[in-house]
């Protein structure tokens, strides 16, 4: 069904695809990817046009951007997509790779951006936020403080990207560890479903549902690309504008004041299948 293929590999050494020469690592990723990106959006909070949700791209390359903690895994996530020699004379930074993948028969082709890190030293993220066309948000199970940050991350999110549909999809990572847990699946897909988001599990050293999380990706990205009913997401969009703010927040409250033991009841919807809308 879905498969990476090697030769569209990015290392951060290599060039960008549009126009990104001269890259060196003393020079911001995120900025030079901004600067000749259709896809930024106004400093202004002006809003970019529907079209603008997931096209717009990059040499046809779909900028997936990973946002998350320190440590919960996101250059395990994408170093998958490195082959063996590269992870053997890997630079200390390498945030940016390319990789093709077939799903269902059809290619696509996804810049994976793992730049938060860079990027919080300078701008705080910000730019990061503006300039995905998905975005991957990363917790580790073996960590609640990751989980809350990667909340606070969907309500950034959410603020600066507050017309657009993007695909979103909340990960909890490191599922091996499984003494280590502090944050349960229940917790995960609730707070997916309050955030408006795919959700999915996935063990990077274990290679668990890595597979999945990025073919989800790439289906999510296609829905939204061949689009139903304009009318329709407009309309399912401003709902969601409405409602979602407060119910972060209140999620985000309970999170914070919730006792261990409590159950978060909340209905998972579809947050789980990552191949419909
Ligand atoms: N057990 C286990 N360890 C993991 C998993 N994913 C990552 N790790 C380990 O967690 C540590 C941090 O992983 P990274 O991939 O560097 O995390 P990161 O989010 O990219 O961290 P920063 O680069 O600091 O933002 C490493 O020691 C990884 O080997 C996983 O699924 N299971």
């Amino acid at each position: 069904m879905c498969a990476a293929r090697a030769p569209l590999r990015r290392r951060a050494s290599t060039p960008l695809p549009c126009a990104h020469q001269n890259r060196s690592l003393a020079t911001n990723p995120i900025m030079e990817v901004c600067a000749s990106s259709q896809l930024v959006a106004e400093t202004d909070g002006s809003r970019p046009s529907d079209s603008q949700d997931v096209e717009g791209t990059c040499d046809g390359f779909f900028r997936v951007v990973l946002l998350g903690d320190p440590g919960v895994g996101k250059s395990s996530l994408v170093g998958i997509f490195r082959r063996e020699q590269d992870r053997e004379t890997a630079e200390q930074q390498q945030e940016l790779y390319q990789c093709t993948l077939t799903v269902d028969g059809e290619d696509t082709s996804l810049l994976l951006m793992d730049i938060c890190e860079i990027q919080k030293r300078t701008d705080g993220c910000d730019s990061a936020l503006r300039m995905g066309h998905a975005y991957i948000i990363v917790y580790s199970i073996t960590d609640r403080s990751s989980f809350e940050s990667a909340s606070e991350l969907r309500i950034q999110l959410r603020r600066t990207r507050q017309y657009e549909n993007i695909p979103i999809i909340l990960v909890g990572n490191k599922t091996d560890l499984v003494r280590s847990r502090e944050v349960s699946v229940e917790e995960g897909r609730a707070c997916a479903v309050v955030f408006d988001c795919k959700f999915i599990e996935t063990s990077a050293v274990l290679q668990h549902n890595v597979q999945e999380l990025f073919e989800g990706m790439v289906r999510q990205i296609r829905l939204r690309r061949d689009g139903a009913d304009p009318g329709e997401s407009c309309r399912i969009r401003s709902h969601r504008k409405e409602s979602l703010s407060k119910r972060a927040r209140r999620f985000l409250d309970r999170l914070v004041t919730r006792n261990s033991k409590t159950v978060l009841r909340v209905h998972s919807r579809s947050c789980h299948d990552l191949s419909v809308l």
